[in-house]
């Protein structure tokens, strides 16, 4: 009856539900049936209440347990460490607030020898901002041509940030706002950030305007007072474009050179979309983690699993691209058996990643039944991958002809919600990363392999270089350890088909250009063992000395 009477605040007050869930499933208080319903409620406050409801249902052991679990997960649960009474004031208001921390204390669990069970405490890895390694050499400033002062400081007021897919240069920007949105200052200035990836709206003769109040926001009221202050005082304006590709740098080189000439302006790119920003821009390059920056990462991620990265050179190596060393984390933060192989690649952490959604999708099949899951689920599959396949070509993460309603599909996409009319919105969808958007790009060319020959051309043009980013995936893909996933996506007859004649074609086409392609992963499939004499073709070791491995 108390515990009825205390629900309510209960609803309220707790955090982390799925640490509850999962102790509550594990000690067997719900079934398969129960464990799917409550994930599937749409919100904290209404899995709370599942929860609730169902403790209450079965009974005063099940409470008792159920109080159990919020004591011993306390530091997750309720958010805080101890629970000794907290000092209050009389005057303070929060002693007349309900005290479900105090409350959950008066139960005497330490005396109960027979609960002693381990409970999971799933603890949040820190996954914040971890510093980067900047470069500004090379900054277009080198030009031989003099320049006057006022255009020498209106120059370096904006700055291209150039680096690989995954380095960083969105974190690096997100850093930034916050250290805006964070910092002691009283004077009224603007901060504006916009993901040029995200929109599919972005036209070439779109104002400022436009940019701001139609596309990223709709403030109701005041839109002139503003923008004309924000053009009127531009010196106190800083806006971010985040990813810029070619399809948006025109848009934003003519608002910066119109509307806002003196604002602080900071574009990121990956490094093929530079050549859009020829003059002007103060050149930085995000290089990633340094290596101290890689182990304090991976000692915040992975507390005492650290070792197992940090004694593996190869996933070092990887770290230094954090997208990538948040992947490793996410692989190595599973128990595995001892024996088992962790991921050495990008590809076989992608692999993993792909695998494990799957997997939380698929009601929890386990391992052994996870084919026969993915073979169910490869029309759904090649279907996104072939709207992968297709944005990658355009350079943009907006599938915007993409519908499917499918759960597993759906757990690869983040949806994007226009306004099609007054009343109406429409849902599109992008990949989560851009990086993800390739890896399918590339499971979908395997399938098509009358493709990829036309694909290898493509990027030898300037219009389609950034295709090159599929074939370190196709790769390792195609190696004799082919991973199982692709294996229930693609006929095997026709892997093998393609693999007889991908490698002659691909060092045809790339030599001598391969370096460009220089990575693991395409390694693994050129010279699996490094070593000169085990080279049948005689390119292979020309191949080996550009990329300076003998
Ligand atoms: N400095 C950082 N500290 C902690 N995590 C980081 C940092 N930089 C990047 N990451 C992690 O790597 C992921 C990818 O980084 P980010 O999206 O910033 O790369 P990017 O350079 O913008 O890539 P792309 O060119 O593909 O858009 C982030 O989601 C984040 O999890």
């Amino acid at each position: 009856m108390l515990f009825r009477r205390s629900c309510k605040n209960v609803t309220r007050e707790l955090k982390n539900l799925s640490v509850i869930v999962e102790n509550l499933y594990q000690q067997k208080f719900f079934s398969d049936e129960e464990f799917s319903e409550i994930n599937a409620e749409r919100n904290d406050f209404d899995k709370t209440r599942k929860i609730l409801d169902s403790v209450t249902e079965k009974g005063e052991a099940a409470c008792y347990k159920f109080l159990k679990i919020i004591d011993m997960t306390r530091e997750l649960t309720l958010g805080r460490l101890s629970l000794l009474p907290e000092k209050n004031s009389a005057a303070s208001s929060e002693t007349q607030k309900f005290d479900l921390y105090h409350w959950i204390s008066c139960f005497p669990f330490k005396e109960d020898t027979e609960m002693d069970t381990n409970y999971l405490q799933e603890k949040k890895p820190d996954l914040s901002y971890t510093s980067l390694v900047l470069n500004t050499q090379g900054s277009v400033f080198q030009s031989k041509r003099k320049k006057d002062k006022s255009e020498k400081s209106k120059m370096s007021q904006e700055i291209l940030l150039v680096g690989k897919p995954g380095i960083g240069k969105t974190a690096l920007s997100h850093e930034l706002l916050k250290l805006w949105a964070e910092r002691d200052s009283k004077k009224l200035d603007y901060m504006f950030y916009f993901d040029m990836r995200e929109t599919s709206h972005i036209t070439k003769d779109m104002s400022l305007e436009d940019l701001l109040f139609n596309v990223f926001s709709e403030p109701d009221e005041c839109k002139e007072e503003v923008l004309e202050d924000i053009k009127k005082y531009s010196d106190n304006v800083t806006i971010i474009f985040d990813g810029v590709t070619d399809l948006s740098s025109s848009v934003v080189q003519r608002i910066v050179k119109s509307d806002l000439r003196y604002a602080k302006v900071i574009v990121t790119c990956r490094p093929d979309d530079e050549i859009l920003f020829p003059e002007g821009f103060l050149r930085v390059e995000v290089k990633g983690f340094s290596e101290q920056s890689v182990r304090t990462y991976i000692a915040e991620t992975l507390g005492e699993e650290q070792g197992n990265v940090l004694r593996n050179v190869e996933l070092l190596t990887l770290c230094h691209v954090p997208m990538y060393a948040l992947m490793v984390a996410a692989c190595f933060s599973f128990q595995t058996p001892e024996d088992s192989p962790q991921p050495n690649s990008i590809t076989e952490i992608y692999i993993n990643i792909v695998r494990h959604c799957l997997q939380i999708n698929s009601n929890k099949t386990t391992n052994r039944h996870l084919d026969l899951f993915t073979k169910s689920k490869s029309e759904e599959i090649l279907s996104l991958a072939e709207a992968a396949f297709h944005a990658t070509e355009r350079k943009t993460v907006n599938l915007t002809e993409f519908q499917c309603a499918d759960s597993c599909v759906l757990s690869f996409l983040k949806p994007l919600i226009l306004k099609a009319a007054l009343t109406e919105t429409k849902t599109t969808y992008a990949f989560l990363h851009y990086t993800v958007q390739e890896f399918f790009a590339a499971l979908w060319l395997l399938k098509n392999p009358d493709k990829i020959k036309d694909v290898f051309q493509q990027c030898l043009t300037e219009e389609k270089k950034h295709m090159k980013h599929l074939i370190p995936f196709m790769c390792r893909l195609l190696t004799d350890k082919s991973p199982s996933l692709i294996k229930c996506l693609i006929p095997d007859q026709q892997l093998k088909n393609t693999s007889e004649w991908f490698l002659e074609e691909m060092i045809n086409t790339f030599s001598p250009h391969l370096w460009y392609l220089a990575c693991k992963d395409v390694l693994c499939v050129i010279c699996p063992k490094l070593y000169p004499q085990e080279c049948s073709d005689p390119r292979l070791l020309l191949v080996m000395l550009s990329w300076k491995l003998i």
